[in-house]
Formats: C-alpha cells, sequence, structure tokens
C-alpha cells in the first residue's frame, strides 16, 4: 500500500508507540482489505464505550491508550455510555465509577464527549468528505442524507483510525464501491410520516437486499421518519449504506451509475398491514433511539400541552443530548418532569442498566432497532407503538 513520508513516520515510531502500534494496525487491515493507500478523515465517531459492553477489559485498553501520549488527530465524538452524566436512576455506583473512568481516557485522548449516536444533528457535514465512524445509525444517516463518506468500522478501530487521522481506502471510500445495485421502490400513497412504519420498511428493504445497495425510491415526510428508517435499515443491513431519491446529494449521478440494478417494488400498505400495535402490558414508554433531537422533543411537548397538561399513567423515558436540554427553557422541563416523562441524557437502554434500575421490565417503544437489541442485550421485552401515538398508550389508558 502506497504511504506518504508522514505515515511512514507515524509508522515507525517518529510520533510515539502508541501512534505506531494504531498506524500498524491500520495498515495492516488496509493491506487486508487490498487498500491502495489511506485517506485522511475529517471527524471519527467511536461506538462501543459502555461498561456495560466492554468491561474491565475495554476500560483498561482505553486507560492504557491514555496514559500515552497519543491525542485523537481529528474532530472525535462518542457514542452514548451506559449512564446519563446528570442523574444515576439508580445505577450501582461501582458501575457508575467504571463508566467515568472510561469517559475520562476517551476524554484526555481530546475526544468532545457529545456521548450520543446522533453526532449528525450537530456537525455541519459537508458531501465528498471523509470519516471514519461506528454506529450504525449514525453512518447510514450521514452516507444517506450527506453524502458524506464512511465505511461500517467496529469501535475499537475507530480509536485506531482516529490517532492516525485516517483510514484504508476500500469499500464505501471508493466511488466504484458506492454504486447502488437494487432500485427499490415503495408504493401506495403519501409521505410516510409514522416512524413505526419507517423503521418495518427499513428492517424490509434489508432483508430484500441483503448485502446489495438499494437506491430508495420513496417519499419521507421529515429527518425523524428518515432516522427511524435509517437506524432500522442499518441493524439489519452489513454494510449501512442506501442512497435515497431526492434526499443524498449527488443521488442523480448514483442513480446514472447503476449498471442494470434489480427492482424490488414494496407497498407501503403491506407494511402498515403488519405493524399491528399489540394491546399488552408494558411498564414504561421508551422514546429516542436515535437519540431525539429537538424537533421530535418539541412534539412531544406539544402532545403534552394538547392534553391540558396532565399527568401519564405511565413513565415515559425519551433519550437525548444536553444540546437538547440546553435549548429548552426551565417551563418545559417542569412541563415534561410534572407529565411524568423524562429525559434521559448520554445514554442508550440497550447499553445501560438504567431500564432495569428505574423498574422496567417492558417498554412499548416505536424503534426498530430497539425491538432487535433490548431482549438480546439487556433482557427487555418490547411491544411496539406508532411514533407521538406511543404516548396515547399512557395519557388515555
Ligand atoms: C449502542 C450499540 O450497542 C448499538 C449497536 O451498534 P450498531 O447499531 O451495530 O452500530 C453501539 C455501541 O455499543 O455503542
Amino acid at each position: 500500500m502506497y504511504l506518504s513520508k508522514y505515515e511512514e513516520a507515524m509508522l515507525h515510531g517518529d510520533y510515539g508507540d502508541a501512534i505506531a502500534r494504531a498506524m500498524q494496525v491500520v495498515v495492516k487491515v488496509g493491506d487486508v482489505l487490498k487498500a491502495d493507500r489511506l485517506i485522511e478523515i475529517e471527524t471519527a465517531h467511536i461506538a462501543g464505550v459502555s461498561y456495560l459492553t466492554i468491561g474491565d477489559p475495554g476500560l483498561e485498553y482505553l486507560e492504557d491508550l491514555a496514559k500515552s501520549s497519543a491525542r485523537f488527530h481529528v474532530f472525535t465524538t462518542v457514542n452514548p455510555v451506559g449512564i446519563d452524566v446528570l442523574n444515576d436512576w439508580g445505577i450501582d455506583k461501582e458501575f457508575i465509577d467504571k463508566q467515568w473512568r472510561i469517559i475520562n481516557a476517551l476524554k484526555s485522548m481530546g475526544a468532545s464527549l457529545w456521548l450520543t449516536c446522533t453526532p449528525y444533528e450537530y456537525l455541519r457535514i459537508r458531501p465528498r468528505t471523509y470519516h471514519a465512524w461506528a454506529e450504525s445509525n449514525a453512518i447510514a444517516y450521514i452516507n444517506a442524507v450527506h453524502d458524506a463518506w464512511t465505511e461500517k468500522l467496529p469501535g475499537p478501530f475507530v480509536v485506531l483510525s482516529a490517532l492516525v487521522g485516517r483510514v484504508p481506502r476500500y469499500g464505501l471510500y471508493t466511488l466504484s464501491g458506492r454504486v447502488p445495485t437494487h432500485v427499490v421502490r415503495v408504493k401506495g400513497g403519501q409521505a410516510i410520516n409514522n416512524p413505526l412504519i419507517a423503521g418495518l420498511l427499513g428492517r424490509k428493504i434489508a432483508e430484500e437486499v441483503g448485502d446489495g445497495k438499494p437506491y430508495l425510491v420513496a417519499k419521507f415526510g421529515g429527518n425523524a421518519v428518515i432516522k427511524q428508517l435509517l437506524a432500522s435499515y442499518a441493524t439489519y443491513s452489513p454494510h449501512a449504506f442506501m442512497v435515497i431519491d431526492g434526499v443524498t446529494p449527488n443521488h442523480k449521478e448514483y442513480l446514472a451509475m447503476m449498471d442494470k440494478p434489480e427492482e424490488i417494488n414494496l407497498d407501503i400498505n403491506d407494511i402498515i398491514k403488519d405493524s399491528g400495535v399489540e394491546k399488552q402490558n408494558f411498564d414504561a414508554i421508551f422514546l429516542g433511539c436515535p437519540h431525539y433531537g429537538i424537533d421530535e422533543v418539541m412534539s412531544v411537548i406539544n402532545y403534552v400541552r394538547s392534553k391540558g397538561s396532565r399527568r401519564a399513567k405511565k413513565p415515559v423515558y425519551i433519550t437525548t443530548t444536553p444540546f437538547v436540554i440546553n435549548s429548552l427553557s426551565q417551563d418545559e422541563l417542569n412541563l415534561l418532569e410534572n407529565s411524568n416523562i423524562h429525559l434521559v441524557l448520554t445514554t442508550c437502554p440497550v447499553v445501560s442498566p438504567f431500564l432495569k434500575s428505574v423498574g422496567v421490565n417492558t417498554v412499548a417503544t416505536e424503534s426498530v432497532k430497539q425491538m432487535y437489541y433490548l431482549p438480546k442485550m439487556i433482557g427487555i421485552n418490547y411491544i411496539s407503538c406508532n411514533g407521538i401515538k406511543c404516548l396515547d398508550l399512557a395519557f388515555d389508558e
């Protein structure tokens, strides 16, 4: 593989041992993938940082790395951790302390501690720029909505890429690796406005297309549904890449590049028919996978106001970011809290003990990604519900 003088110097230890070891791994992986060279990245997004999932070995690895002089070479953000940094939600102290050690190790290497799975909502990402991201919903989002280029990279590899500011040029980092293979047309009426239906559609597309790359022709009613579509699609797809007609910058170029694509026709009414919301018991409503942004939280606030500010009969937990909390007024925060709606920061139910520690065993959720992970990763059951109508389950009971 071609390496520049600077890359050779990193590899040979001129910038310290930790950088040399990181470079050795990045180059080795590049060789295996038959990359012709490395490319410079603008940002990195690290995932796999919860003490629940990486435990003591992950904690020790990151602390060792942080003790070296190695620092991130590019702007680096971090996925949700296992705790809310402002509220302990009854999680045990040892877990919290160890999670803080992971956070502090990442901080000392220069990471920006946004601790969100939606860094794309707070970054201005330019088309055709290179990034090293883990966290599949975020990867699918910047590829599809910004035509910004990232492969689906494993969390630990992103740490190393962030240290050297480079990734091997392969797959989705090349134009030829991004050519869609299937045209998926969604028929059956109006723009898709329902987050649950968008999520089920994402899963269906991944099942139909397998390891192909879809060019999706469908109309969506806004960013919240596109987030659900892509999060679910990326959970079930091996590469987390799609082009969306009329949404992805340069979509016409992608359309023109396709060579005899396979055609898949889906009817949204079939997906709606199969979406049957169960009437089973549940302990709480969970919203915020991917993390809710300010627009989604404002629609919850508007819903509560429309109900005359009553108190929900079951608690509602919404995972979101410190940016959202900082954008809300004290009145809005009080309204949510008084309505039994709780904003939970910097974490995600599938990497945190918080739901169990507040006594929740079954949630109602709109997120098809959560439906995949909740039972597997933390033994929480779910029932599905429809977007903002999820709240009806708690307010209209
Ligand atoms: C929350 C998480 O476990 C979800 C699964 O990740 P992904 O959708 O496969 O990127 C990722 C993480 O551990 O940070």
